[in-house]
């Protein structure tokens, strides 16, 4: 009788646990030092075996796609993760991507654009310090996104790392070394971790309503040209036959400069003309653009059919583009898509 209590229990406990698919990638979480420096080696079994405590509260699998430094990641990788969710999607409450610091805001982005409205989590995470090291941030985040994702109110692509849980449209790695090393960016962070405690300052699961939908291609013919004073507008005539899209990050709230050539107008002419989309974002992290501000920026938005990044990261312009790309090339259908908004990435 009591061991059939128990029983009981025990199949009610686990009916409960949320089911969790880890999905390893590589990274730093995951690598060994060789002689060769750091080398994702670690399994997504093996980092498992770092969190024990997480099968008291939700019960997990484990897959690994690929094993790579996140430099190493490319728009191919994350189609294939968008693929590998979909497949699973109806077999798990929740993802964790195990996955490297460097690009990690370019896949939480992407992940984005390709799975829209997901009430599931998918929570991409990683660290600064390998997961079998004494001293190390990787076991902290991996906990956390495992507890992150069994949270019934927890829903979207997000970052979790340093105990903050970020918007994936957001997120900007700002630090190369400390562990605290993501910044959410012209957006509150949607939750903080502290040991098993989540609390929630944006908790908008139920007032989610349109339908999940998967993505399966994206464009990287997108070129970022980053703006220095007295830069040579001339580079962009030989790069208009390999690009569909150019980004342009300029100074401030954004404005493009004439050292008396018009060369840049010259340039932005062939461009739109060609049928290329331009967006125009701001080299400064914060407040984002707003090009009609100066004249050096109204001039060029009133002339040529151009968009602005406004408050987007830079990960989210460009993973934005190519997701937008792999679906049309006309302007005003490209204007729409760019400005809609997509887990929380615009709110101009
Ligand atoms: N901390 C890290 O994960 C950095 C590593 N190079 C990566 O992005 O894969």
């Amino acid at each position: 009788m009591s061991y059939n209590r128990i029983n009981e229990r025990g199949i009610r406990r686990l009916q409960r646990m949320k089911k969790i698919l880890l999905i390893a990638t590589g990274g730093t979480i995951a690598s060994k030092y060789t002689e060769y420096g750091l080398k994702p080696q670690i399994s997504a079994e093996e980092l498992l075996k770092y969190v024990p405590d997480a099968a008291g509260f939700c019960e997990i699998d484990a897959v690994e796609p690929f094993s790579l430094d996140s430099t190493n990641v490319c728009a191919a990788h994350w189609v294939e993760l968008a693929k590998l969710i979909e497949q699973k999607y109806e077999y798990y409450d929740g993802f964790v991507v195990c996955h490297g610091t460097d690009t990690m805001a370019y896949t939480a982005a992407a992940l984005s654009y390709l799975i829209q409205n997901n009430r599931k989590p998918i929570v991409v995470t990683g660290a600064q310090k390998p997961i079998d090291l004494a001293i190390t941030d990787a076991r902290m985040n991996l906990m956390d996104s495992l507890r992150f994702a069994a949270h019934p109110r927890a829903h979207g692509t997000v970052i979790v790392f340093g105990g903050r849980v970020i918007a994936g449209t957001r997120a900007k790695k700002e630090f190369s070394k400390r562990y605290n090393a993501f910044s959410s960016i012209n957006y509150p962070d949607i939750a903080v971790i502290h040991d098993d405690r989540i609390v929630f300052y944006i908790d908008d699961k139920d007032q989610a309503t349109t339908p999940l939908r998967f993505y399966h291609a994206m464009n990287n013919k997108i070129f970022l040209l980053k703006l220095i004073p007295s830069i040579d507008a001339g580079v962009l005539e030989g790069l208009m036959q390999y690009y569909d899209g150019l980004i342009i990050e300029s100074f401030g709230v954004g404005g493009l400069p004439d050292y008396g050539d018009h060369e840049f107008m010259a340039m932005l002419e062939k461009w739109t003309k060609a049928g290329k989309l331009v967006v125009m974002s701001t080299q400064v992290t914060n407040d984002g653009s707003d090009m009609c501000v100066y004249e050096v920026g109204k001039e060029i938005k009133t002339h040529f059919p151009i968009l602005e990044s406004y408050d987007m990261t830079l990960e989210a312009t460009v993973t934005k583009m190519m997701w937008v790309f792999a679906q049309t090339l006309d302007f005003e259908e490209c204007k729409k898509l760019f400005y809609t908004t997509i887990n929380r990435d615009i709110l101009f």
